[in-house]
């Protein structure tokens, strides 16, 4: 496809009396891994939720293949987010109750995968991202960067069209992030993903291609070293 990926348009978006966004407006390519930076409380995730849909701005677009997300109805967002999107977040990613190879197979299985082809699957992304050997733990039995690859991996695992990521590395030690982000993008590269990512690290946003500034709910210009 020619132009953007994922557009926001002048969104706005209010908690009472907290203007989280105030006029943010941002594209994403296909194939693109953005950087959405900023001090604390700037705006970052707000703008991520809202153009994963999982928030709907009070004013403003996103559009998502040319065509408007925000005033889609609930149940066609979720599919949108089960069929296109992949998230990694910084916590709590991963369903307790089950091991890393079921935690991967799940997206699969929820798009109607077979379990033994799904678990299939899932294996070789546990190679992939460097985890086999954990495949039969619980999250609660991993490190914290098995944990967050296990989680790239049921990311990436639907060959989503958007990997969106909050603060995936904001868990670990400088060493087991900069792991994580190569794997993660070379993975998302490889299929053609585009990434966009939420930190307030620069080491973490050099893995992007682009990235941007947010501050008061609105972008700045990028920074001189972007
Ligand atoms: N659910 C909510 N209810 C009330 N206020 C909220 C909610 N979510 C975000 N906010 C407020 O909106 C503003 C933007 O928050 P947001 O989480 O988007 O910022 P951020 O840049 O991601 O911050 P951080 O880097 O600290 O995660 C903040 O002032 C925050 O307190």
């Amino acid at each position: 496809m020619t132009g953007p990926l994922l557009v926001a348009d002048d969104l706005h978006l209010a908690f009472g009396p907290t203007r989280a966004l105030a006029g943010a407006s941002v594209e994403v390519a296909p194939g693109e891994v953005l950087a959405l930076l900023g001090p604390s409380g700037s705006g970052k995730s707000t703008l991520l939720h809202c153009l994963a849909g999982i928030l709907t701005p009070d004013r403003g677009e996103v559009r998502y293949r040319g065509t408007r997300l925000d005033d889609r109805s609930d149940e066609a967002r979720s599919r949108l987010r089960r069929n296109d999107f992949g998230f990694v977040f910084q916590f709590g990613s991963l369903v307790p109750e089950l091991t890393a190879l079921a935690n991967v197979a799940l997206p699969l299985q929820l798009t109607g995968a077979r379990r033994r082809a799904a678990e299939e699957q899932a294996r070789s992304w546990l190679e992939r991202l460097g985890v086999a050997d954990v495949a039969g733990k619980r999250p609660g039995e991993m490190s914290g960067g098995q944990g967050q690859r296990v989680a790239v991996a049921r990311a990436l695992i639907g060959g989503p069209r958007v990997v969106f990521a909050d603060e995936p590395t904001g868990a670990l030690d400088s060493l087991n992030g900069e792991l994580v982000m190569e794997e993660f993008t070379a993975a998302a590269r490889d299929q053609g993903s585009s990434v966009v990512l939420v930190t307030h690290e620069t080491r973490v946003a050099a893995y992007a291609d682009r990235s941007v500034v947010l501050r008061d709910g609105r972008l700045t210009a990028a920074p001189a070293w972007a």
